[in-house]
Parts: structure tokens; C-alpha cells; sequence
């Protein structure tokens, strides 16, 4: 989306079975920089460190990370050492089997020799695919959106509350959550968005202030608590967060959070929508409490922060005492019942198993 003037994806490659390059995510507010791919373990160091993640994009880059792998060598052991490289990377996301299974499905039947140019054409095609699918979410959320500020007594703005960071950051491009933000916005509805500032790495502080300031988007960035606060006292029309996972019930694993956010929505009468791309969601799972795994990080990223002193260096500080213990669940999951709807590319359903299998019988053939 838009920095500064210019159009940037999250990620993309120069030339053809080129390096990757990617936006350095673990860089932003204070510095855009971007970091090049060369190798398999690049693409996988860059998914395990956060410097790309959102759900999209992590298995946007596991693509990219097998075609690297397969321009250095393309045997079936190399294969295989690049899938079960990248597989361990990250455990919430179910992007990231989906596109390490596409691309691995297209490799396994070729010969060796025509491996780099089909894994840097597969990985392409799901990041162009990854991108046609935010601009539709888009346009079903815009549709959401139109009929809630509609029905708002006294008119605009309509205040959306989103947690961490469903952005363009977290896609190729658009985002899932913001995309209907920003076609609300750039078609001239008056929307301003609460940014939950999402600790412990704070992507809603940092990556989607960041990304709205940019697109000239109204939005107040809150403490994680607030939420709940601003629901009660009518300042809240309309939740939309992400998701890393959704299971053929609708139930939802995102960032750690979602699941209190919803509970107030609920609490308080707030519809509380979930953009969620096809490729999130995972037909094999039923009950997301008991089977989505949920990635725990390790306790720095509690135990310490990072930003930008007053001379402009970037530092980073203990806020924990010495030796305390912490715990870092990075996910959740909100129960399908507490979803008021499902913004797919496809259109809006209810967070049910018969509405995503009718909706997506082909990903359900998949599974
Ligand atoms: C559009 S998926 C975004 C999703 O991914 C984020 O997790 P992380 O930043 O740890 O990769 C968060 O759960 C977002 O909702």
C-alpha cells in the first residue's frame, strides 16, 4: 500500500528466480528498511524473528523461502529439508502448511531441473492470489460497512476497534482487516479506527498506526484494556480483526486479546466481524480451543521493549524486574458463537461449518 507516495507490497523479487526482497517489519514506526532473501534460511529466519508475519504473508515468504531453496538445489532430499524447514517456523498460522503443501504438491512430480522456475511461479501466484483476495474482502467488508453507518443514529464516523495488526503488513498487499477500512475511506465514508496497541510486540501500535498515518486513515491509538471501555460508552460500531486460523466451525485463533475483545462485543451488543481469507481456514480442524496450536515466544519480548530515544536511537529497555517470570502466548481463540459474521473473499457468513463448506467446496475438497 501507500508509503509515502509510493506503492510498496510487503515483499516481492526484482528479477525472475530472483532474491526476495522483504519490508523489515521488526524495524517499523521508526525506520523503514527493507532486508534481502537469498536463501532457505533466510526466508525461515525471517518468519521465526518477526521480521514478516501475519498470516498471509508468512505463507507468502514459506513459498518464496522453497524457491530459494530449490535455485540452490532442487533434489528430493532438498525438498524435503525446505518443507521441514520452513513447516517449524511458525506453529498458529495454517498459511503457512497451506502454501508450503501447494507449493511442495506442484515440485514433487518434477524433475529437479524445473523446480526453481515452478516454485518461483507458485510462490508469485499465491502472493498475486493473496492480494485478490484482500481487495474482495474489501469489498464485501465496504458493503458491512455502508449498511452500519447507515443505521447509525446522527450519522458518521463509524468508529471500528481492530486488534494487533490484519493490515498490508500482515498480506501481500490490503491486508484483511483494513481492507475494508481503506475502501471505506478512500469511497469517502467517515470511519476512524481504535488500534489496540497489542502487547507485547505492540503490531497495533507500530505496524497498523504506522500503515493507517501513512493512508491518512482517523485512528487513536488505545491501550490493550480500553476496548472494553469504549464498547460500553457507545464508541464502538463494529469490531474487525484478523485471524491466523479459522476452523470449519468458524472458531478463530488471532493474536492473543481477540478472544477479550470479543466477550465485550458480545457484552454490549458490538458486532464483532472476523476478515478471514480462504487460505486461512482449516477444514480439518473442528474445536480450535482443544486442537489449534498456539505458539508461545520467548519471554523477551515481554520482559523488555524497544523505541526511540529522544536523540532518535532506537533502544531497548527491561520494564520486568530481573528474574521475574513472564509468560507469551501469542494467539488465542474466540469461540464461533461470539462471531457476529465471517468477511471472506467470497462474501459474509455466519461462523458456521454448513455456511464455510458451501461457500469454499473446493478448499474443503482440499483437506
Ligand atoms: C491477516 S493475518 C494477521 C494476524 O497475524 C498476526 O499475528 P503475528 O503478528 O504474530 O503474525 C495477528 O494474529 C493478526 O491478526
Amino acid at each position: 500500500m501507500n508509503v509515502d507516495g509510493q506503492h510498496y507490497r510487503t515483499l516481492w523479487t526484482e528479477a525472475h528466480a530472483g532474491d526476495v526482497t522483504a519490508i523489515d517489519q521488526t524495524r517499523l514506526p521508526h525506520r523503514f528498511e527493507t532486508v534481502t532473501l537469498r536463501t532457505l534460511e533466510d526466508a525461515a529466519q525471517a518468519i521465526e524473528t518477526m521480521v514478516v508475519r501475519g498470516a498471509p504473508l508468512i505463507g507468502a515468504t514459506a513459498a518464496y523461502g522453497m524457491a530459494l531453496a530449490m535455485r540452490d538445489q532442487a533434489d528430493d532430499a532438498a525438498l524435503r529439508t525446505a518443507y521441514d524447514r520452513l513447516i517449524r517456523t511458525r506453529p498458529t498460522a495454517v498459511n503457512l502448511r497451506w502454501a508450503l503443501d501447494e507449493v511442495r504438491g506442484i515440485l514433487a512430480d518434477l524433475p529437479p531441473s524445473a523446480r526453481c522456475d515452478a516454485a518461483y511461479a507458485a510462490a508469485a501466484e499465491i502472493a498475486d492470489e493473496d492480494v485478490a483476495i484482500n481487495a474482495a474482502i474489501g469489498r464485501h467488508g465496504l458493503a458491512v460497512l455502508e449498511d452500519l453507518l447507515r443505521a447509525k443514529p446522527g450519522g458518521g464516523p463509524l468508529n471500528i476497534l481492530t486488534h494487533c495488526n490484519a493490515g498490508w503488513l500482515a498480506t501481500v498487499d490490503w491486508g484483511t482487516a483494513t481492507a475494508p477500512i481503506y475502501m471505506a475511506h478512500d469511497a469517502g465514508l467517515p470511519v476512524h479506527v481504535w488500534v489496540d496497541e497489542t502487547r507485547p510486540r505492540n503490531q497495533g501500535a507500530f505496524l497498523t498506526a504506522w500503515e493507517l498515518g501513512h493512508h491518512g486513515v482517523p485512528h487513536t491509538v488505545v491501550p490493550d484494556n480500553t476496548g472494553g471501555h469504549l464498547m460500553q460508552h457507545g464508541q464502538v460500531d463494529a469490531v474487525i480483526v484478523g485471524t491466523d486460523r479459522t476452523t470449519a466451525t468458524g472458531d478463530v485463533a488471532n493474536k492473543i486479546g481477540t478472544y477479550l475483545k470479543a466477550l465485550a462485543a458480545r457484552d454490549n451488543g458490538v458486532p464483532f466481524y472476523v476478515a478471514l481469507p480462504s487460505p486461512t481456514i482449516d477444514f480439518s480442524v473442528g474445536d480450535g480451543l482443544r486442537e489449534i496450536p498456539i505458539e508461545q515466544r520467548h519471554g523477551f519480548e515481554v520482559t523488555h521493549i524497544s523505541g526511540r530515544a529522544e536523540d532518535g536511537r532506537i533502544e531497548t529497555v527491561r520494564i520486568v524486574p530481573d528474574g521475574t517470570p513472564v509468560a507469551n502466548y501469542a494467539f488465542d481463540v474466540t469461540p464461533a458463537r461470539l462471531v457476529t459474521g465471517l468477511i471472506t473473499e467470497r462474501g459474509l457468513v455466519p461462523a458456521k461449518r454448513d455456511s464455510l463448506a458451501a461457500l469454499f467446496p473446493d478448499r474443503l475438497e482440499k483437506n
